[in-house]
C-alpha cells in the first residue's frame, strides 16, 4: 500500500472510501472491504482518504482510539492500494467544500463509499448530496452490532469509558487496541 499525503496523488481511476476511521471498528472494515470490492471488479486501484488526527479529536478532544500507524496498519490489511492522509490541522479544517471536491477530481474516482452521515469541508458545510453533484457516491447501510445499534468510534469511546472491553472487542471485530492496550 502506498500512503500519501493530501492533494499530491494523482490516479486516472480509482473507487475511493472516505472518513476519519478512528478505530477501525467493523463498520468502517465492511465499508472498505466493499470499496475495495467494487476496485477489484472495475480493475482500478482502491484509495482510502483519511485524516490525521481524526476530526473529533481535533475539534472535540475525544480520545483516539488507533494511532495513524496501527490506522495505516489494519487499511493495509484490507488490501487497499492507496491511503491519503490529510494533515488535519487549522488550515485544512478552513477549506470549503469546493477544494475537497477539487482534489477528489484529481482521483478520477469510478465509485466513492461513505455512510450516509457523511460530511466534509469548512464547519461539515457539504454533504452527499453536494458530492453526488461531482461524483458516482454509493451509501453504504450502517453495520449494526446485535442489539441493532449502529457501531461508532463514539460508542466504542462509551463502552472504553465504563472499562467495557468485550463488547468494545465485539464492535472492533479483532481483541486488540494497541493504542488504547498500552
Ligand atoms: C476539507 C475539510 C474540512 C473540514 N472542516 C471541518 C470543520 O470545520 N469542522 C468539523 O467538525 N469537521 C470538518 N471536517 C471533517 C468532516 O466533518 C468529517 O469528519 C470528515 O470528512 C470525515 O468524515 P467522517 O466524520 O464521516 O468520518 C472537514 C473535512 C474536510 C475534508
Ligand atoms: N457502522 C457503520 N457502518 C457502515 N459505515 C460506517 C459505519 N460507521 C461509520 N461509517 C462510515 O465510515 C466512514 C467513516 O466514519 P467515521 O470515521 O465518522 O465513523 P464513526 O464510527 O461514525 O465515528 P464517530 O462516532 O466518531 O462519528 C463514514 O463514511 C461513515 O459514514
Amino acid at each position: 500500500m502506498r500512503i500519501v499525503n493530501d492533494n499530491e496523488l494523482s490516479l486516472p481511476a480509482s473507487v475511493v472510501s472516505i472518513g476519519a476511521f478512528d478505530g477501525l471498528h467493523k463498520g468502517h472494515q465492511t465499508l472498505i472491504k466493499q470499496a475495495v470490492r467494487r476496485a477489484d471488479e472495475l480493475e482500478v486501484p482502491s484509495v482510502v482518504y483519511t485524516f490525521d488526527p481524526p476530526p473529533r479529536a481535533y475539534f472535540q478532544n475525544q480520545r483516539v482510539l488507533t494511532s495513524i500507524e496501527e490506522k495505516l496498519a489494519l487499511i493495509e490489511k484490507l488490501n487497499v492500494d492507496y491511503t491519503i492522509v490529510a494533515n488535519f490541522d487549522q488550515h485544512y479544517a478552513s477549506k470549503p467544500p469546493a477544494d475537497f471536491i477539487t482534489e477528489l477530481s484529481q482521483l478520477n474516482t469510478r465509485e466513492i463509499w461513505v455512510g450516509s452521515d457523511f460530511h466534509f469541508g469548512k464547519g461539515k458545510q457539504g454533504n452527499i448530496e453536494l458530492l453526488s453533484n461531482y461524483f458516482t457516491v454509493n451509501i453504504h447501510p450502517f453495520i449494526t452490532c446485535e442489539q441493532g445499534e449502529k457501531i461508532s468510534s463514539t460508542r466504542i469511546r462509551e463502552l472504553l469509558q465504563n472499562n467495557d472491553w468485550l463488547e468494545v472487542y465485539q464492535l472492533l471485530g479483532r481483541n486488540n487496541l494497541k493504542t488504547i492496550d498500552i
